[in-house]
């Protein structure tokens, strides 16, 4: 798993050997240690080159080892015996150094690396820390604050970025291993002193306590409950106020920790259920891997409010050429002016050139006759959309892909207004569109598997992450999402306050609780689709709509033009229209008094276990729904619609992945008792998969699919 060769006659070359990524596996770090152990003791070896095969340097430890028992030599000592070596040592970094990767490099004496490279320490990510010394020989290497950033978030660097921080010694753009040869041979008999980074003084700020006080809140304040920054925060302390060898012991004390945690195992789970998604399926037999995507260079993208806006410069800056067309020259000249702005400081923050010249504007639908594909993004309405699609298909060349941007509306419809049923899938993308990373790529019974490798492809590109999902009303995110909202508002029918429920949910790990989150995006939208769906009676206190249990508060609020932060009212309220500072509302508090003993509801004490457990868990329970009818593939796709989508903590792995911790029949059983209590609110009714899955002995997550597949009896 490495090997040793002899090159430009005295230079020892390691070549790690374990694709695709050459992960540290048990067989590589013995590889390793018996190449160093024999280069260093080669007499005619002067200096020593580590790289890796095919493009890449190093991914790291290999995370599939971290689920079962390891086995192996250890990183630490074989790090320490790199650093220690008398003969110069050099790492020649191609492709990434990530993780025990860089930690790698970090022990050898120099570091060359390619331009383009990615270097990082990532384990935050997977809710660990660099463990194998990166947390104390970083900051000794490039000081404090600079190590605390990339520590902490995880971020990668390009090896430009790398060299200004001073992580490495040298960039190029010819082959890296010949210069890193050429190099080793240069530096033969050099003393390598100063260049034992363990060696080195730890350059830290002047006020070191009160530097890191300020640290500590700000990590916490954004972890939102993830316990790995914060240690992370403890292993840079310790190499800023300790020895190296009292700082390693720290590091490892605090790795122990974090090893062991229920948020380690659902941020790895994360990690591969991403990889999972790409490789997609659809019940029609469709897959990743035999279906081919068409390449695609030219978009059009129809309707420049908000949504259009945030996918044009999704495009744009992704490269492709892009043709926007809005109706009114006034609202196009306007959504020019926007797109530009959004460019300009997208392309700032990024470091990157502006790009802004391949988007060509227009009035007139005929714009898009020769794109490649359509991303319709107009008002959430069918008969519009309908019309659009119809004239679409008109006039775009034959084999064009029609995409609608809808959040919930019928794809199969859309589709069936069309010449090509075969060409239409959704792309529905989530505000900001250029910011946010889920993409759900929503296909029909008729969509070509063409349709969807392309949309899922243009997606990746996008820097997306693109889940295949079948068509339903809200597909899988926005449908799951109507449970857990509607249990919030009965909470606060029952007696809670909306404080009493957003504290609960964002104690759990949401960036923001359901009525926070109303309020940004404005109760106005919700209570459309209400409308649309005839559930809306104004003026009306009626608890029953459609049969079922109803809450008309969302309502009666819209009525009374508190709209969120855009009005400065909701179900908070604000300084100013558009001030994002919720404060309670004392008026909120008397209508909601005079609501429940207008409706006969006596007021109860609810505590967060019960905010949690009732709009988690009917959350989860149409997620299994959802898997059951086939919508989703798997319980990953689910969990990475919500951890990419809806801010659930990734810390707790998603939704699916959280009811596997808590245990299933426990979810069960709540839900069980819940549905006694309300036998009017139908997705309390625990779903025959849930059942299913618990009388299969509540499996791991990762065998859900293969029950989920086999035959059983509806009953
Ligand atoms: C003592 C414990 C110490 C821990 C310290 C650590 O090192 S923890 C690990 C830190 N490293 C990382 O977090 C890097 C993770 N990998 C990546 O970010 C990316 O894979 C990459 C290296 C940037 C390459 O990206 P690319 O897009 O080219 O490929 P994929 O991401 O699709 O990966 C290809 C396949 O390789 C698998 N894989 C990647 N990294 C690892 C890894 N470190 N261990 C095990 N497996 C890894 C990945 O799952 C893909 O597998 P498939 O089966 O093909 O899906």
């Amino acid at each position: 798993m490495a090997a040793l060769t002899r090159v430009s006659g005295s230079v020892g070359l390691i070549s790690l050997l374990n694709p695709p990524v050459n992960a540290l596996s048990a067989a590589v770090r013995q590889g390793i240690v018996d190449t160093v152990r024999r280069a260093v003791s080669d007499p005619q070896v002067k200096s020593v080159v580590i790289c890796g095969q095919n493009g890449v340097f190093c991914g790291g430890a290999d995370i599939k080892e971290f689920g079962g028992h390891m086995s192996g030599p250890p990183l630490v000592p074989i790090f320490n015996t790199i650093e220690a070596a008398d003969k110069p040592v050099v790492a020649a970094i191609e492709g990434s150094a990530l993780g025990g990767g860089l930690e790698l490099a970090l022990a050898c004496h120099y570091r060359i690396t390619q331009s383009k490279a990615r270097l990082g320490l990532p384990e935050v990510s997977l809710g660990l820390l660099p463990a194998a010394g990166g947390t104390q020989r970083l900051p000794r290497l490039i000081g404090v604050p600079a190590a605390l950033d990339l520590i902490t978030t995880g971020r990668h660097l390009t090896g430009a970025e790398a060299l200004k921080l001073g992580i490495v010694d040298q960039v190029t753009d010819q082959n890296t291993v010949e210069a890193a040869v050429k190099f080793a041979l240069s530096i033969v008999g050099q003393s390598l002193e100063s260049r034992r980074i363990s060696t080195l003084p730890c350059p830290c700020p002047a006020d070191i306590d009160a530097f890191f006080e300020g640290v500590m809140q700000r990590v916490k304040k954004s972890a939102h409950g993830a316990i790995a920054p914060v240690a992370c925060v403890q292993a840079v302390q310790a190499a800023a106020t300790l020895p190296f060898t009292q700082g390693m012991q720290r590091e490892q004390e605090l790795m122990a920790t974090l090893f062991g945690s229920g948020q380690a195992r659902a941020l790895q789970y994360c990690f591969f259920s991403q990889r999972v998604v790409s490789k997609w399926s659809s019940p029609s037999g469709s897959r990743w891997d035999t279906s081919k995507p068409k390449p695609v260079t030219k978009v059009g993208v129809i309707g420049l409010g908000t949504m259009g806006r945030g996918i044009t410069v999704a495009l744009a800056l992704a490269g492709l050429s892009v043709v926007a067309v809005e109706t009114q020259q006034q609202q196009m000249m306007a959504a020019q002016h926007a797109v530009s702005g959004m460019l300009e400081r997208t392309a700032r923050r990024r470091g990157v050139s502006l790009v802004g010249d391949q988007i060509r504007y227009s009035v007139e639908l005929e714009a898009v006759a020769d794109v490649e594909l359509v991303i319709e993004a107009v008002f959430e309405d069918m008969a519009l959309k309908e019309k659009l699609f119809k004239q679409l298909s008109t006039l775009c060349k034959a084999d064009t892909l029609l995409c609608s941007n809808t959040s919930s509306l019928d794809i199969d419809h859309l589709a069936s207004q069309t010449h090509s049923p075969q060409l239409v899938v959704g792309m529905h993308f989530f505000a900001p569109a250029h910011v946010m990373k889920l993409l759900e790529v929503v296909y029909g019974p008729r969509s070509a598997p063409q349709a969807v490798a392309t949309a899922m492809e243009l997606g990746k590109r996008m820097g997306k992450v693109s889940v295949a999902v079948g068509n339903c009303s809200g597909f899988v995110g926005n449908r799951m999402l109507m449970p857990y909202v509607e249990e919030a508002s009965f909470l606060v029918e029952e007696g809670a306050s909306p404080e009493i429920v957003d504290r609960a949910l964002e104690e759990f790990g949401f960036p923001m609780g359901v009525f926070r989150m109303s309020d940004l995006s404005g109760l106005d939208v919700g209570w459309k689709v209400r409308k649309a769906r005839g559930l809306v009676e104004p003026g009306q206190m009626s608890r029953v709509r459609q049969g079922r249990r109803y809450s008309p508060l969302g309502d009666l609020l819209c009525e009374q033009g508190r709209f969120g932060q855009k009005t400065g009212r909701g179900w908070y309220l604000y300084d100013s229209a558009g001030s994002r500072e919720a404060q309670p509302d004392p008026w909120l508090q008397s209508f909601l008094e005079e609501y429940r003993a207008r409706q006969g509801l006596v007021s109860r004490r609810i505590d967060s276990q019960e905010v949690l457990e009732r709009c988690l868990y009917a959350l989860i329970n149409e997620g299994f729904n959802i898997l059951q009818e086939g919508i989703a593939a798997g319980p990953e796709d689910i969990d990475m619609i919500y951890v990419f989508g809806y801010g659930f903590p990734r810390h707790r792995g998603g939704p699916m992945f959280y009811a596997s911790q808590v245990g299933l029949a426990q979810v069960l059983q709540r839900l069980e008792h819940y549905q006694q209590l309300h036998p009017d609110i139908p997705h309390l009714r625990p779903s025959s998969l849930l059942r299913r899955l618990v009388s299969s002995g509540s499996p791991r997550i990762q065998r859900w699919r293969e029950i989920i597949r086999m035959p059983h009896s509806s009953l």
